[in-house]
């Protein structure tokens, strides 16, 4: 967005006139995302959050500017059509088919690599991609030696859907080929890559991109590997729960988080800006770690549509910049339009 044209987008908006944003999130996502803290800092730019009235038709509601969500189902689908069949230049944050690929953990990193991002700086030796992965649709391919020839253990068996159920976060480290009997397809096994215990959460909005470090699990080490009487698999849906040969508290003692070395900025951008561009999303994030094997790979390993954004810096700040932006597009647009040709005129 040109500068001048934004900012006399927003010297107009000066004005009285408010505008709203409609939301529509489970009860679980509105408390923790809602916080008075944002309601405040929107309204002060003018913007007002109103909860979208889950027992009246959505298109009967607003009027809206903007209508944000993460709710699914046919219904849903069905209203945001009604919705934007009545109101087409209402901006709906984000287009359902869009947001459906990320609910398969599959098509969910296809993007990853197809991903066309720029060399960047002609210095930089980082690279990214995903870890080897492949999709077990039932028991007797677990059994498939052949499918699974491709895959090194220690693997961790994700289910194939991720539509936000506490089921789609049960997951499981495998350490040895017994494990797999445990476990319960429709799955993803995908290679444990060692990472230092530090995961890198990349937190999309729009054009805004924050990077933050997390606590992850830890290494699997040599010794657990060969020994054949460990556990085959140890399963967990949280981090912190994950039981260890040493606790995750004691291993954590050793790891100072203060003291992982981030990723390039410029690099985190590209690949955020790409995967904006490919999937179509503005509100997202994705998971990444660095591989201890070599320290300038890394690995997307998890997407999430509109994840934990109070949990992000400046999150009030950032998403109101976001409304602002979505409800003011057409103005500044049409600022834009106005600048060019008073250019042309010029010359
Ligand atoms: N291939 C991998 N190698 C090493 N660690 C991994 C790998 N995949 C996942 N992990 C670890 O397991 C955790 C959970 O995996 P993942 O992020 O895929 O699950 P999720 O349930 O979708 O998480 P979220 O809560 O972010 O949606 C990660 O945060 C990371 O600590
Ligand atoms: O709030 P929700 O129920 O949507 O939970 C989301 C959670 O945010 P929270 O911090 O608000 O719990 C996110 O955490 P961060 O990655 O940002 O840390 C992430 O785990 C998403 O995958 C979850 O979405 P789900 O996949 O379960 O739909
Ligand atoms: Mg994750
Ligand atoms: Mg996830």
């Amino acid at each position: 967005m040109a500068a001048a044209a934004a900012a006399a987008a927003e010297a107009s908006s000066a004005d009285s006139r408010r505008y709203v944003v409609g939301y529509a999130l489970a009860p679980k996502k509105q408390n923790s995302f809602i916080k008075p803290s944002l309601i405040s800092r929107a309204a002060a730019r003018g913007v007002d959050l109103v909860p979208v009235d889950d027992a009246r038709p959505l298109a009967d509601q607003g009027p809206f500017d903007l209508v944000i969500h993460k709710l699914y189902g046919h219904d849903w689908r069905a209203q945001l059509q009604a919705f934007s069949a009545r109101y087409p230049s209402v901006p709906v944050v984000d287009p359902p088919h869009a947001i459906d690929r990320l609910h398969n953990r599959i098509s969910m990193l296809q993007v990853v690599s197809e991903l066309d991002v720029p060399p960047g700086d002609a210095d930089r030796r980082d690279t990214f991609g995903i870890p080897s992965q492949v999709v077990v649709y039932d028991a007797a391919a677990l059994a498939d030696s052949g499918l699974l020839a491709a895959l090194r253990f220690p693997l961790i068996a994700k289910p194939l859907v991720a539509d936000g159920s506490a089921k789609s976060h049960k997951m499981s480290l495998v350490y040895h080929r017994e494990g797999l009997r445990k476990l319960r397809p429709p799955l993803v096994l995908q290679e444990f890559v060692n990472h230092g215990g530090v995961i890198f959460k990349v937190y999309v909005v729009g054009g805004h991109v924050t990077c933050v470090k997390r606590r992850s699990l830890p290494d699997v080490s040599k010794e657990i590997l060969e020994d054949a009487a460990a556990e085959g698999t140890i399963s967990f849906s949280q981090v912190s729960n994950l039981p260890n040969q040493r606790t995750a508290e004691e291993y954590y003692e050793d790891m100072r988080l203060e003291d992982a070395v981030m990723p390039p900025t410029d690099f985190v951008n590209e690949i955020a800006g790409g995967l904006r561009r490919a999937l179509g999303l503005q509100l997202f994030n994705f998971d990444m770690i660095r591989d201890v094997r070599a320290g300038d790979r890394y690995l997307v390993i998890d997407i999430n549509y509109f994840p934990g954004y109070a949990k992000m810096p400046g999150y009030e700040i950032v998403l109101t910049d976001f409304f602002w932006d979505m409800v003011h597009k057409d103005d500044v647009a049409l600022k834009e339009e106005e600048e060019q040709s008073n250019h042309a005129v010029v010359k």
